[in-house]
């Protein structure tokens, strides 16, 4: 048996019916700790190119990839160096959580405007951190959302001193927090990386997708993988293991060790559809 399937039953039924479909096959990955490895600057954390040229290989053989991620769709493109990938001219960037989206085949942006409490906010921030004696955390300006990283400071309790004023500021101007490894986000609410995968298998009208992810933020699209499985979409879900975060792991159907291990899976499964094309269904091969 591949090392690629899944033993779980729906995992290893969603992957069985991927190898008879692939063509109506949806391959979801988050970007930060599932293509691309954590990095202490958030613009040095560019994607394996490994998983890059798998997931060009993958684009000639499935239905539709997608990248669903955190950041600004314009920052996962410059880091994923998307825009330059044989096999990649159809990917979709789901940028800032589904807000934002790049499409490889016209290489448009759809960004809508930025939310006024988010310049507030960021207004309001230094000060909030000089008082905390937290002013050393580094500030990630996306735009419509904010990153408050704790990663550089080497200590464990800086996060938790954070949480409380950081919720209370974004409560105050009606945004949210979303924590992550190291980070507390401030965005606006009203749409998840759940909302955003439901709009694209319903888009491309896929009977299989696999979701990748590796942090808190790719909960809700493991939800919605669950949900689409009652509805008679095969899911299949992959965690990209770390130390820093296990709230995946029990609901996997494989756990790869990290973006590498998320690499060489994605690699072996375009090596398995390249090899069966002839008999299957997809784009390149009918
Ligand atoms: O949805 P994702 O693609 O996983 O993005 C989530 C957040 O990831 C980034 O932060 C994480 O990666 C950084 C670079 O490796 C790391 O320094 C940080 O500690 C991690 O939390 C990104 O900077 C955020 O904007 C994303 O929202």
């Amino acid at each position: 048996m591949s090392p690629t399937r899944p033993q779980s039953g729906v995992g290893g039924q969603a992957y069985e019916a991927i190898l008879v479909r692939p063509s109506e096959t949806l391959v979801a990955v988050d970007f930060d700790g599932t293509l691309a490895p954590i990095t202490d600057d958030p613009e040095q954390a560019y994607a394996d190119p490994v998983a890059v040229a798998a997931l060009g290989r993958l684009g000639a053989l499935v239905g539709q990839v997608v990248v669903i991620t955190g950041r600004p769709a314009r920052t996962a493109v410059r880091l994923g160096g998307f825009d330059r990938v044989q096999g990649l001219d159809r990917l979709v960037v789901l940028g800032q959580y589904g807000v934002e989206r790049w499409d490889a085949a016209t290489g448009e942006y759809v960004l809508p405007p930025e939310p006024e409490a988010i310049t507030t906010v960021r207004e309001e921030l230094p000060g909030l951190l000089a008082d905390l004696g937290l002013d050393r955390v580094r500030i990630e300006n996306k735009g419509r959302a904010i990153g408050v990283h704790t990663r550089e400071l080497r200590d464990p309790a800086a996060l938790r001193r954070l949480e409380g004023p950081i919720r209370d500021l974004a409560e105050r101007h009606g945004l949210h927090v979303e924590p992550g490894k190291s980070v507390l986000e401030i965005r606006a609410p009203g749409i998840d990386k759940g909302d955003a995968l439901r709009r694209i298998v319903v888009e491309v009208g896929a009977r299989q997708v696999v979701f990748a992810g590796d942090d808190l933020g790719d909960l809700p699209a493991f939800r919605a993988v669950e949900q689409l499985r009652t509805e008679g979409v095969d899911g299949l879900l992959i965690c990209s293991a770390s130390h820093e975060e296990d709230a995946l792991t029990e609901i996997s159907d494989l756990v790869l060790d990290g973006p590498a291990g998320v690499a060489e899976w994605l690699s072996a499964l375009a090596a398995r559809l390249e090899r069966d094309r002839p008999a299957s269904d997809g784009p390149a091969g009918n």
